[in-house]
């Protein structure tokens, strides 16, 4: 188990082009989003070590509860065509002053699949004019619950 990314913030020209590409995806399948009650668009993309991506978009409901992050919905694809390892992942807002980052919820959903640590790239509403934060899943849930079983 590795913690050694250190959180920092980059420009969207200096990441190497697969995570480039990372950030594209999430912010294209952003559009998509079902959320008719927050107006809050999210897209999320998971790397796999093959370099295959999933991605996903937040699903809301009129209950509210049963809302779905975007980061889940692309796990959730993944998980569902056998991919249980990731790389990196990216999440894209709107959000213009701060990173949108993932719900306690998702950084649990995360935790899960999360081996050994990985990158966790948040942008702002334009990744290639604003900065990204690069940080993980173990700065974003430390001491996290995790049972460490085999998968
Ligand atoms: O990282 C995040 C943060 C929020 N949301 C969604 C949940 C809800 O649909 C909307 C407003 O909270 O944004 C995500 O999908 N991912
Ligand atoms: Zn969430």
């Amino acid at each position: 188990m590795s913690k050694k990314i250190v959180d920092s913030v980059v420009k969207f020209a200096d990441l190497d082009d697969q995570t480039k590409n990372l950030i594209n995806e999430a912010v294209k399948v952003r559009k998509l989003a079902y959320c008719p009650y927050s107006n809050f668009q999210v897209g999320a993309a998971f790397r796999t070590p093959e370099g295959d991506i999933y991605t996903g978009c937040n699903v809301e409901n009129a209950g509210f509860t049963p809302t779905q992050c975007a980061e889940r919905t692309a796990m959730g694809k993944a998980v569902s065509e056998g991919d249980r390892k990731f790389t990196a992942c990216a999440v894209a807002a709107f959000q213009k002053d701060s990173f949108t980052s993932p719900c306690g919820v998702c950084r649990q959903f995360m935790m899960e699949f999360a081996d050994e640590d990985f990158p966790v790239y948040l942008v702002k509403d334009e990744p290639e004019i604003n900065n990204v934060l690069c940080t993980s899943v173990f700065n974003l849930l430390p001491y996290g619950f995790k049972t460490f079983v085999e998968k």
